[in-house]
């Protein structure tokens, strides 16, 4: 499964983990970040990937328009956050095949995250 692809509750843990320190500092998108717990973000969003690619976890968390919505998060920032987990994927040896299929479950998103401007 792409689950297994990604390394299972430890490969998913350090790639969110990894991803979200370096959006929460990253100049493109830190200022969304400010003043958020960012533990109990990337415990729900590994719960999240770790549902979307077929593991054994039920997302528990709010939908994405309503999570996001008061960040009123631009295209240029969404895209530069999945620039991140893109380079996070690679550096932990996962697939292309893989990072490609968690890619494109997660391009979807897209239009509830991004706040129409
Ligand atoms: C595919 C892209 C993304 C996914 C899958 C995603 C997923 C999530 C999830 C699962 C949560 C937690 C929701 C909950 O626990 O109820 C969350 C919260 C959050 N996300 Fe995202 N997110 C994405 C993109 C972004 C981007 C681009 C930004 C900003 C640059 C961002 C900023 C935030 C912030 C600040 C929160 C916390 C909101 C709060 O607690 O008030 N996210 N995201």
């Amino acid at each position: 499964t792409l689950y297994q692809g990604l390394g299972g509750e430890a490969g998913i843990a350090q790639l969110v983990s990894r991803t979200l320190d370096r959006s929460a500092s990253d100049a493109r998108t830190r200022r969304s970040f400010e003043g958020i717990k960012l533990s109990a973000i990337k415990a729900s969003l590994a719960q999240q990937i770790c549902a979307l690619s077929d593991g054994p976890c039920v997302y528990e968390g709010e939908t994405m328009a309503r999570s996001h919505q008061d960040a009123k998060i631009r295209a240029s920032e969404f895209d530069a956050l999945v620039g991140m987990l893109r380079e996070e994927l690679d550096a932990a040896g996962v697939s292309a095949a893989a990072k490609n299929e968690l890619l494109r479950r997660l391009a979807p998103m897209k239009r509830d995250i991004v706040a129409a401007d």
